[in-house]
């Protein structure tokens, strides 16, 4: 897992590594590799370096000052640089000296979209982790005239840093360079951040522990579950589906294919939708009612399931039996509409929590807000429950306040029926005694990972994502060593 650091972490981080470094030698680490990106950048897109133009956007903090810098040293390599100063009272004074000794031209605001015009590659510089809001109007309006590659200085300026929004305008990077660690932008909003390179700085042993973490191909294969010597069919976990309706048998047959398709071990069925999963699943066994079903090592229940009586005695009878259980789609609603249920379970049994943004709102009573992170964090608290928080990215909050997320690769998951594969696959992992945080994580990582191979650049369905589980499992495996050997 990589790990990611909210501002104030960072900042309390620079500034005790400061405290043993020379004045200025941070920034000019930063500088010197925001400049060889965008060397390399010139080189990918203008297909030279020396001679090709580079225009700095500069703000008046330290952002700025990266800028500055970086264009002082893409100046030793022959590139023609200009800077525009965005708040000229504010310049950062050294890297705006340290610019024009090296020979690169300075301009106002009103030169902007001449320069602009001609440009190789722009930087942006106008703002950094200070940031708050979206980009003021003058920069606004020069950002929108950018035709050119664009290389962000640290994060796209207009994007919240701790939260990725965007309340107005704000830089759409080609590239951005992140100095020291990973912050939350750079993976709750991975459209307006483009590729995100890492430049260290030496900040690692300042850091800590990180504040989220992403979810990586090694982590999946670590833990998917594959049959060794001595499993057989029931050792790998039962997984237990409570899903689908008359009106909504599909649900059913999504969910119980997830479970079926994610591992070796057997998947039962309670439902109404029994011999629709039989006709389509001929190895589940499938039943009426959750009571007789047979031992199960996990439940998913909610996908199709209505929010009637029936419903909700279901949801009641999953939460008591004693094993970790999966609570998606309508069961959030039935949770939320009755509070109560949650007295059926023991405490002690893993419960994961799938709901999207406005399951959320109906369970929590508000909306998820700006900050999905700290609205999972405080659901997963007052729950007791690992929440699931669907969306573009998909944030998984412990009880204890670790939060994994996943960033995606497209959005191939905006699709009916998508939230039932993950949540089958889920239930699949908590079957086979996976910690539910890392089974929450790890299952929405190989359902993104799912739905990238089937799609291939076309619109998918939620059936294709559920045929592309294996080779999800394949490819995460292939991509780690670890998951290569077993
Ligand atoms: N602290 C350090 O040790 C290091 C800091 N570095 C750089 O320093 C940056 C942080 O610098 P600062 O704290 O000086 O602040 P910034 O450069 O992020 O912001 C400067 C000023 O911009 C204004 N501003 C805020 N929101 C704005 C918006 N939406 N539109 C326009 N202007 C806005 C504010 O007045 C703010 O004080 C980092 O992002 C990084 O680029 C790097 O040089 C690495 C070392
Ligand atoms: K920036």
């Amino acid at each position: 897992m990589r790990g990611v650091w909210t501002t104030e972490r960072v900042r309390a981080a620079e500034e005790r590594l400061m405290l043993r470094t020379r004045p200025g030698a941070l920034m000019q680490r930063a500088a010197f590799g925001v400049s060889v990106q965008a060397a390399r950048m010139l080189s990918e897109h203008a297909g030279r370096v020396a001679a090709s133009r580079v225009v700095l956007l500069v703000g008046g903090g330290n952002n700025g000052g990266d800028a500055l810098w970086a264009g002082a040293y893409l100046r030793r390599r022959g590139v023609r640089v200009t800077a525009v100063l965005l708040a000229p009272d504010r310049t950062h004074e050294e890297g705006l000296a340290a610019l024009r000794r090296a020979g690169g031209h300075i301009v106002s605001v009103e030169a902007g979209p001449e320069v602009l015009a001609e440009a190789d590659l722009v930087v942006d510089g106008i703002v950094g982790l200070s940031a708050r809001g979206g980009l003021r109007a003058e920069a606004a309006e020069l950002a929108d005239v950018v035709d050119a590659p664009v290389l962000a200085v640290d994060l796209p300026s207009g994007t919240d840093p701790d939260t990725g929004q965007v309340h107005g305008a704000a830089v759409r990077a080609d590239v951005t360079v992140t100095f020291g660690a990973h912050k939350p932008v750079h993976v709750l909003n991975p459209a307006r951040c483009g590729h995100v390179r890492f430049v260290d700085i030496g900040l690692a042993g300042e850091l800590g522990e990180p504040d989220l973490r992403v979810v990586e191909a090694a982590d999946a294969a670590a833990v998917w579950p594959i049959p060794a010597a001595h499993d057989d069919k029931y050792t790998q976990g039962v997984t237990g589906v409570a899903a689908g309706s008359s009106a909504y048998a599909g649900a059913a047959v999504l969910t119980t294919g997830a479970a079926v398709r994610s591992t070796a071990g057997m998947v039962r069925f309670a439902g109404s939708a029994a011999e629709a999963v039989r006709a389509r699943w001929p190895e589940v066994i499938a039943t009426g009612t959750v009571t007789d079903v047979g031992r199960v090592q996990s439940w998913v229940v909610g996908p199709g399931l209505g929010t009637g009586t029936d419903g909700r005695e279901t949801v009641r009878a999953v939460l008591s039996a004693g094993v970790p259980v999966c609570v998606d789609a309508d069961a959030v609603n039935l949770l939320a509409g009755t509070p109560e249920l949650l007295d059926a379970r023991d405490p002690d049994t893993p419960l994961v929590l799938t709901p999207h943004a406005r399951e959320f709102e109906r369970l929590v009573g508000a909306e998820p807000g700006d900050d999905r992170v700290a609205a999972a964090r405080a659901a997963a608290r007052r729950f007791s429950a690992v929440v699931l928080l669907k969306g573009h990215n998909t944030v998984v909050a412990d009880p204890d306040g670790r939060v994994l997320v996943t960033v995606p690769r497209g959005s191939w998951l905006a699709t009916a029926g998508s939230g039932d594969v993950l949540s089958g696959m889920i239930g699949a992992l908590l079957a086979a005694g996976t910690p539910p945080w890392t089974a929450a994580g790890v299952g929405a990582y190989v359902h993104a990972e799912a739905a990238a191979l089937a799609a291939r650049g076309a619109p998918i369905s939620s059936s294709e994502v559920l045929d592309a589980i294996p080779d999800a499992v394949r490819s995460v495996r292939a991509m780690s060593p670890a998951g290569e050997r077993v």
